[in-house]
């Protein structure tokens, strides 16, 4: 892992794959850090320059008292991608990570070559919900939301089977920052690109996890409607569906990339 001073914030980031390759980055969810990727930096790094990070208020990137905002958030790749002098990229996020996708697809389109949004929505949630999530961290930390976090990432199916998998996550849920944390549920609280989406021109990959509970696949469909051109694969999986269907998700994903 490498770090980088931005304004005197550190992001915490990871470089793999051929120098001059076309640059491939990351976008983690919300509890989660650069290292859910583990499976598509192994995959993509024979041809693709990758790109992961901690967002901010993750892992070991910059964890300052919030409220965070998605432009914010938005604002942190173009300023990482800049530092590290990279003019153009294609960009994949999940759930937080794909709402920071769909900004940037909207306010930095030249940057991006294209674009891939994963178990999203242009409103994640209620904003009450939101805002209580952030509450309940704040005076209480992380364990209770870890304790119920399973469920919303993973099938049923895939927790029985991978123990080790949904543990390491969990634990890694466990030690996130509260503060940090909170700060990106106020952003996700504020963040509502309903209106927005339709501005998206970037070729744009919508992937949708069919037994995902948190962005549904109805969630995927009013993005696809809004996003002229966009193309759409649904996985069997969950929220997590980069960890839970990890080959259908690279071989999707590299289609895309190729096509
Ligand atoms: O609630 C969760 O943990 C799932 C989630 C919502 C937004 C995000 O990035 O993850």
């Amino acid at each position: 892992m490498s770090t980088i001073q931005i304004n005197n914030e550190t992001f915490n980031y990871q470089l793999n794959g051929p120098e001059n390759a076309p640059v491939l980055f990351f976008s983690n969810s919300l509890g989660t850090t650069y290292s859910m990727w583990a499976k598509q930096v192994d995959y993509f790094s024979k041809n693709y320059r990758v790109l992961s990070y901690d967002t901010r208020g993750h892992g070991e990137s910059v964890k300052n008292k919030g409220p965070y905002t998605l432009e914010q958030l938005g604002n942190d790749v173009l300023h990482i991608t800049q530092a590290l002098g990279i003019e153009k990229f294609s960009f994949c996020g999940i759930s937080m990570g794909g709402l920071i996708g769909q900004w940037l697809g909207i306010h930095a389109p030249e940057k991006l070559d294209k674009l891939v949004v994963c178990n999203t929505a242009a409103k994640i949630g209620q904003e009450a919900g939101w805002n209580e999530r952030a509450t309940l961290v704040r005076s209480e930390g992380m364990n209770p939301v870890a304790n119920g976090s399973a469920g919303r990432w993973f099938t049923e199916g895939f927790v029985q089977a991978n123990p080790v998998i949904v543990n390491e996550l969990i634990d890694g849920l466990r030690q996130t920052d509260a503060e940090g944390y909170a700060s990106c549920c106020d952003a996700l609280a504020k963040a509502d690109l309903r209106e927005k989406i339709a501005l998206i021109k970037t070729p744009t990959l919508i992937v949708a996890g069919g037994h995902d509970p948190v962005t549904t696949v109805a969630d995927a469909d009013a993005m696809a409607e809004k996003i002229a051109g966009s193309s759409r694969v649904d996985l069997n999986a969950s929220h997590l569906s980069n960890i839970e269907a990890s080959e259908a998700f690279n071989h999707a994903l590299e289609a895309f990339l190729k096509g």
